[in-house]
């Protein structure tokens, strides 16, 4: 099997300042200052070529920090991420200029990629139509919905063709057609033996999607398998969590967001 993305022993850390003096202080101290949240600890997996891995886990647990690195968009504290080829999120928020019309986002997602304007010219009418957001292409993307901001980034990001496609929640805005042609595509991108990382709150949208799935538990890798034997596991732990008094619920909360809280 040929590997596509190597993660080892990935960290991100947040500073958490309770007033602006102790980032000044977090600066000029030699061993920094304030205390620091870990949002991932340590993950490490490795995907292969053709893989479609749905990452799974509650609230706050990392997934999006962890798709934002896989991306590119952010950097680890520590550790690696090794991707074989061109990676490319797709989320609500995704990378689209609020300031520019669709239209220039447009261009300037491929300008960036390295296309020349002959290619640029080719895929636009493409995008414009996959995307359908009839005469607001040409409106600044402040004016749009996030269904709009989500439409306009899944089909950027399905036309530049990467090699590595992160999807995080994007088809939970917008209408079922919508996330249906998004499926649609998103299948011939399996075909073509690309990696996919699928990040739903749909339990049903992943089990149908993806063959693996990568539990993220407060920051952790709880599990990493296949996603029929993952799934069951994780839904038996939202069983256990859900069934918790509030009581339980709250003390359970401050036991792992402690265990991520650790000075400067
Ligand atoms: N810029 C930041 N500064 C401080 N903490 C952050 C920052 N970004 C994320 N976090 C924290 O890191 C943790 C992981 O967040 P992340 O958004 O990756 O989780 P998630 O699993 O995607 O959650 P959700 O399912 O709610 O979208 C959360 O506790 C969040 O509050």
């Amino acid at each position: 099997m040929e590997k596509s993305v190597i993660v080892k022993d990935v960290t991100k850390k947040y500073k958490m300042y309770a007033r602006s003096s102790e980032k000044i202080l977090d600066l000029i101290s030699p061993k920094g200052y304030g205390k620091s949240f870990y949002a991932l600890q340590g993950i490490s997996f490795e995907a292969n070529k053709g893989d479609v891995i749905g990452i799974i886990g509650v609230n706050g647990s990392g997934k999006s920090t962890l798709s934002n690195i896989i991306a590119g968009i952010i950097p680890p504290t520590s550790g690696t991420v090794e991707i074989k080829g061109e990676a490319a999120l797709i989320a609500i928020q995704s990378g689209l200029k609020k300031e520019l019309t669709g239209r220039e986002n447009i261009e300037l997602k491929c300008l960036m990629l390295g296309f020349d304007k002959k290619q640029i010219i080719e895929l636009t009418p493409q995008i414009i139509e996959f995307a359908d957001i009839g005469d607001f292409i040409d409106q600044p993307v402040k004016t749009y919905s996030s269904g709009m901001r989500s439409r306009l980034g899944f089909a950027i990001s399905i036309h530049i063709d990467p090699d590595i496609l992160v999807i995080d929640e994007a088809l939970s805005v917008g209408d079922q057609t919508f996330a249906d042609k998004c499926l649609d595509k998103m299948n011939e991108f399996k075909e073509k033996g690309k990696t996919i990382f699928f990040i739903s709150h749909s339990i049903s949208q992943m089990k149908k999607f993806c063959e693996k799935a990568l539990w993220i538990q407060y920051g952790h890798v709880e599990r990493y398998g296949p996603m029929s034997e993952v799934m069951p596991e994780y839904e038996n732990f939202i069983k256990k969590y859900k069934k918790m008094t509030k009581k339980e619920k709250k003390a359970f909360q401050e036991s792992v967001q402690k265990s991520r809280m650790m000075n400067a």
